[in-house]
């Protein structure tokens, strides 16, 4: 699917380019759940959507062309959040050479557009920390636990040679 993306410009990402309808003032996110976002190799089935961030929303998705799940990070339609996801790809690129499970990092498989939004392909992952203390008794986790998720920071840390002082 990488393959696609170099075709992408910036115009092609802005909704006047896609030759579609513009979404109505105000509304900068068009994807709902049962949705099919198709790209030339595969189809992308919306089951449900995982969470929220600063730039869009992640979507849990059946990729038909593998039959697998995969979390879609679907960016919002504003400028300026499109311009920081061509940002993000260009960081994912560069990623792409380190060894996710070595390194502890999502695996990324590529980007595509389903106009008028960027979407990111990711490996689906399982419960984010935030979901495991919420739900763990007290909002607290035992002390062995907490060492083991230090030692994986610790390890990504000095894997992917990022400065901290945790
Ligand atoms: N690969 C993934 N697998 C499963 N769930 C995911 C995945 N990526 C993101 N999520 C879920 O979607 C939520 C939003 O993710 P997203 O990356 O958009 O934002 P964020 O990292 O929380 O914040 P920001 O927008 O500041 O980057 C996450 O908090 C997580 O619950």
């Amino acid at each position: 699917m990488d393959g696609e993306f170099p075709a992408l410009r910036r115009a092609d990402c802005m909704s006047s380019g896609c030759g579609s309808t513009p979404p109505p003032s105000g509304k900068d996110f068009s994807v709902s759940r049962g949705d099919l976002m198709s790209t030339a190799s595969s189809s992308y089935w919306v089951e449900g959507f995982l969470g929220e961030g600063a730039y869009g929303k992640v979507a849990r998705c059946l990729k038909t062309a593998t039959n697998e799940r995969v979390a879609v990070k679907i960016i919002k339609n504003h400028p300026v959040l499109i311009r920081t996801a061509i940002k993000e790809i260009a960081i994912l690129r560069q990623l792409q050479v380190l060894d996710p499970d070595r390194c502890g990092i999502v695996r990324w498989m590529g980007a595509f557009v389903h106009c008028p939004h960027i979407c990111l392909e990711f490996e689906l992952l399982a419960k984010s920390l935030l979901d495991v203390t919420e739900q763990a008794e007290r909002h607290t986790l035992p002390l062995m636990q907490i060492k083991i998720i230090l030692e994986q920071v610790e390890l990504d840390f000095n894997l992917n040679n990022i400065q901290h002082d945790v």
